[in-house]
């Protein structure tokens, strides 16, 4: 029997880092290594995570057992490159470069390739990332800030957004081509995106202050406001930075980003925290509400996925606001690991060529 490539997935998150070893097609391990905001805190970046991130990566395995001699690739999510077509591409230095100096900002995705990278270097095998964050197939009018010298940029959870469209648009019988799909990812960030004829023509930034907020980040501030508070408070770029995406969102008001904490706490009576997390449910469904007329109203689902989406709270009364709209699917979590190691795998079977970063 011919052998399966055997791979090791990293998929570092704002909240987690999860890592898998698949067999072709199939998972043989995964684990979910959680961060909570004290252990992130510690440090002044993400890129000064990378110790911390690739020890316990490492230490896993090792208690695993698993054998790093039968690996035949690396794969990782990506991080903030500049703005690229999707697909699989092969890490190499310029990747490196820019993973390392957060080409278009700060992920804990910008490990991924530069982790995989230093693991495959020493054991000779290939390295690769799948549709990272920066994927871009906004339409032109979409870019248009409304103020000329500030373009919009895609920057969501591409990977998940993709791999859960394909699932939805099968599920209702059509092909992700054919498909007009709104699909909201309720992860540590929250993005938002139209997917039109298997294009995301327009999405929410839901790293840089777009869209609603979520666990972990402020999403869309009033303008004013925010630079006011900034300078009030003496803040500069990376300081402020740093309070709206990493301590913003449920953070900032329940110092917490998990949630599972924000349920329990709601169940056990905690009136501040139902107030803030229904106040995210509101500005998701806002958000979903402004995506419908840019298909102008021909919407075949509205798909709901992420850690989040797990939560039957959060997902009634999200359903409450916008059911109207469309059918609504839910496929809470995500598919990340699994589409990193199919992406991976048609390069590794010659079913299609490796992307180069250029
Ligand atoms: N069953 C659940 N109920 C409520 N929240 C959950 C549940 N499972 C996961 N979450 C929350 O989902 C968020 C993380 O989502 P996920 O998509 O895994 O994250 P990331 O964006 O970090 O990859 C965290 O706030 C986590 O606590
Ligand atoms: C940078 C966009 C993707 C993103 O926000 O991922 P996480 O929710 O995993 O941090």
């Amino acid at each position: 029997m011919k052998k399966e490539h055997r791979l090791l997935v990293i998929n570092p998150g704002s909240t987690s880092t999860k890592i898998a070893i698949f067999d072709g097609e199939k998972p043989l391990f995964e684990k979910k290594l959680s961060h909570s905001p004290e252990e992130l805190n510690e440090y002044d970046s993400i890129i000064d995570q990378y110790d911390l991130r690739k020890e316990s990566i490492l230490s896993t395995l090792d208690e695993q057992g698993i054998n790093f001699n039968k690996l035949d690739a690396v794969v990782a999510r990506g991080g903030l490159l500049k703005p690229i077509s999707g697909g699989t591409y092969r890490v190499n230095d310029l990747m490196i470069e820019h993973l390392q100096q957060g080409y278009q900002g700060e992920h804990a995705s910008n490990l991924g390739g530069i982790i995989a990278k230093e693991i495959s270097k020493q054991l000779d095998i290939p390295s690769y990332i799948v549709d990272p964050v920066v994927v871009d197939e906004l339409q032109d009018l979409a870019r248009i800030s409304g103020f000329e010298p500030v373009e919009r940029r895609s920057i969501f959870h591409a990977l998940n957004q993709k791999a859960v469209a394909r699932q939805a648009a099968s599920s209702l019988n059509k092909s992700y081509e054919d498909a007009n799909l709104i699909v909201v990812h309720l992860g540590g960030g929250i993005s938002v995106g139209v997917h039109e004829n298997g294009k995301v023509i327009d999405v929410n930034n839901a790293l840089d202050g777009e869209g609603p907020f979520s666990p972990e980040r402020s999403g869309g501030l009033p303008n004013a406001d925010l630079v006011k508070y900034s300078e009030t408070n003496n803040l500069e770029w990376k300081d402020l930075k740093r309070k709206l995406i990493g301590n913003g969102g449920i953070v900032s008001y329940l110092n917490t980003n998990d949630g599972r904490e924000v349920v329990d706490r709601i169940e056990s009576g905690d009136e501040k925290a139902k107030l803030i997390y229904d106040a995210m449910i509101y500005q998701t469904a806002k958000e979903v509400g402004s995506c419908a007329p840019v298909l102008k109203g021909s919407i075949d689902g509205i798909v709901l996925t992420g850690g989040l989406a797990h939560d039957d709270y959060l997902v009634t009364k999200l359903k409450q606001y916008i059911n109207f709209l469309g059918d609504v699917l839910v496929f809470p979590g995500e598919d990340e690991m699994q589409s990193l190691a199919e992406g991976c795998l048609r390069v590794l079977r010659g079913e299609e060529p490796a992307k180069e970063y250029s």
